[in-house]
């Protein structure tokens, strides 16, 4: 089994309730086991600002999928729960990110693990600070608290 942490958000709909029904569908999946999950925050859109407010949250989940199949697994499930992928930083439904997959360092075209931007997201490691403080990125050599006291010193 792998440990893995998945950063999620919603900006369209009842916010709460995809996040809710995003862990369902995770949990739906003999080969996955969300055995952690963090507070739900409401955060200012990063990005592309002129769109609604994002809930925002992490959960840890125990796997026996591989990376590749854990991808097609959470973009099956952002589009079960109506993501349509128009504007690229534009509004939606789900959106669920990997993290961090164990210590693993992945560049594929459509997967890259540890996620490139999450050392620059408070909204991705204020709620993984809160389950995984001292898990540390595997290129980054730092922890997750670490990071988070980096990005809010500006450094
Ligand atoms: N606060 C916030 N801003 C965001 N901008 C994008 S794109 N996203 C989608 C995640 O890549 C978010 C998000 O989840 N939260």
């Amino acid at each position: 089994m792998a440990n893995v942490y998945l950063g999620m958000g919603s900006n369209l709909g009842d916010r709460e309730e995809n996040l809710e029904s995003a862990i369902d569908a995770l949990n739906s999946f003999d080969e996955i086991e969300v055995t952690k999950r963090s507070s739900v925050l409401e955060t200012a859109p990063y990005g592309k600002t002129d769109q609604p407010e994002f809930l925002n949250m992490c959960v840890e989940i125990d796997t026996r999928m591989s990376p590749l199949t854990l991808l097609e697994t959470v973009l099956g499930i952002e589009h079960s729960l109506g993501r349509i992928r128009e504007e690229v930083w534009g509004p939606r439904i789900i959106d669920i990110d990997i993290l961090l997959y164990e210590d693993l360092e992945i560049e594929l075209d459509d997967l890259s693990i540890p996620h490139k931007e999450m050392q620059k997201r408070s909204f991705v490691l204020e709620p993984l600070a809160e389950i995984a403080p001292h898990v540390k990125h595997p290129k980054l050599g730092k922890t997750v608290v670490e990071l988070k006291e980096d990005l809010e010193r500006g450094d």
